[in-house]
């Protein structure tokens, strides 16, 4: 029953991300319209009241930023302290705004918030595979050549950390490699990091939040893990540097795991006031026993490439001045074979856990509620966003 109610939710859940993915798409459409009136803004300002599903933080600040630009024109107050998080949040997104003239922001006002109204009527629809592609993904790049897809994290500047967004989209582009008719799905990073693991601004919330963004942080972490666990057809993690957190937990449930020897695997947990996620409490010591698990997940040992490897966790490193090309140049070749006698292969392996690991990745979630909710946790957060802010 629980792994029931498991997929339903799951599958839940990848309509309403597929609805507010439709946002950008709007929003590019209507900026080559004319300019939007006074008339338009305030019916924009009305409509905003009904909004019923809650847009996310992200297009929240993007709204609350042109709505000040367009009523008072550029940022003029003062910058708040920097553990005023929330009005920090919204100061910077109002000042990232610069010069931009009123009527542009009430243009682009006007845009968020019609993308946002008709992705909520229309949240049961399914867009066309082709369409998905081209406008659906804001945080990821992917491609599909040579019978291979990949699925490219994309905020290098941010070390590919990983936003409640980009969770959202990569259980989407999962669930499109899943249809697709490629013979092996990879996932990998752009720029310097494979990713820095969970977006620590994540937890830039008011108190009074908390605890309803816990719950929703876990069901959204459990369906994440949940897409990789049941994901049906070869999946590679081509980590072409530093993995922190998830990023390295998750690997666990890849099939092949290629690493550049620049990269590391970190899992600073406890150093959050946080604990194991995607299964790694049960993973981890199956595949490098107790002690050695225990020196990653429980004390946040780093390892190298060459480390990694010699536990199990990474099937081949290469040098990385030629990663790219000898990874590829393998994976063309793995992708030539017969597909159907990969996916059943693959599923051969993978089904004697799966339901064992669902298990694992709920009860893992649910701990992860709770310490989200902790001192330990605030406390950590804290330090990470105050050195941000070079105290
Ligand atoms: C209420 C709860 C809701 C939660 C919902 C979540 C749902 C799923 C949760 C899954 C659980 C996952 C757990 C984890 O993954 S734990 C691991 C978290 N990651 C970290 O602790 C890494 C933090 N980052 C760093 O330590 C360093 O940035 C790093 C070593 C990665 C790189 O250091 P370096 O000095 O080389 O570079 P910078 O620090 O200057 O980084 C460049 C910019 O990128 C920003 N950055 C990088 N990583 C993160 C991150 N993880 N979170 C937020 N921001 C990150 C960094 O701040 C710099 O930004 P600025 O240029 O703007 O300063």
């Amino acid at each position: 029953m629980a792994g029931v109610t498991g997929r339903l939710v799951r599958g839940w859940c990848l309509r309403a991300v597929r609805s507010s993915l439709q946002v950008p798409a709007q929003l590019h459409m209507s900026k080559t319209a004319m300019g939007a009136s006074q008339k338009d803004f305030e019916s924009a300002v009305n409509q905003m009241k009904l909004l019923k599903k809650d847009p996310g933080n992200e297009v929240k600040l993007k709204l609350y930023a042109h709505y000040k630009q367009a009523t008072e024109g550029p940022c003029n107050t003062p910058k708040p302290g920097v553990f005023d998080l929330i009005n920090k949040a919204k100061w910077d997104a109002w000042n990232a705004l610069g010069n931009l003239p009123k009527e542009t922001a009430r243009q682009n006002y006007v845009d968020l918030v019609s993308g946002l109204s008709s992705s909520s009527d229309s949240s049961s629809q399914v867009k066309p595979e082709a369409d998905r592609k081209q406008a659906g993904y804001e945080t990821l790049v992917m491609t599909s050549e040579d019978g291979i897809t990949k699925i490219m994290l994309n905020r290098p500047t941010k070390m590919n950390a990983l936003t409640t967004q980009m969770y959202q989209e990569i259980m989407l582009a999962l669930e499109a490699a899943s249809k697709d008719d490629s013979t092996i799905t990879v996932l990998t990073g752009n720029g310097s990091y494979f990713s820095s693991g969970n977006d620590l601004t994540n937890f830039v919330i008011s108190p009074d939040e908390l605890e309803e963004r816990a719950r929703r942080g876990a069901i959204l972490l459990r369906d994440f893990v949940g897409c990789f666990i049941d994901f049906p057809k070869p999946l590679v993690a081509v980590v072409n540097g530093p993995a922190v957190g998830i990023s390295v937990t998750i690997l666990r449930l890849f099939d092949l795991v290629y690493a550049s020897d620049r990269a590391t695997f970190h899992t600073p947990f406890s150093h959050l006031g946080q604990t194991p996620e995607a299964c790694s409490s049960y993973t981890f010591p199956s595949l490098m026993g107790p002690a050695k698990a225990a020196e990653m997940l429980i004390f946040g040992k780093k390892l190298t490439a060459a480390e990694a490897c010699a536990r199990g966790l990474v099937t081949e490193v290469f040098p990385d001045s030629t990663f790219q090309k000898e990874v590829w140049t393998r994976l063309k070749a793995y992708s030539k074979l017969p597909r159907n006698a990969l996916r059943i292969s693959k599923q051969m392996i993978r089904n004697h856990e799966k339901e064992k690991l669902h298990a694992i990745n709920a009860e893992e979630s649910r701990i992860l509620q709770e310490r989200w909710q902790s001192d330990e946790c605030m406390n950590a957060i804290m330090n990470f966003l105050s050195r941000k802010a070079k105290l």
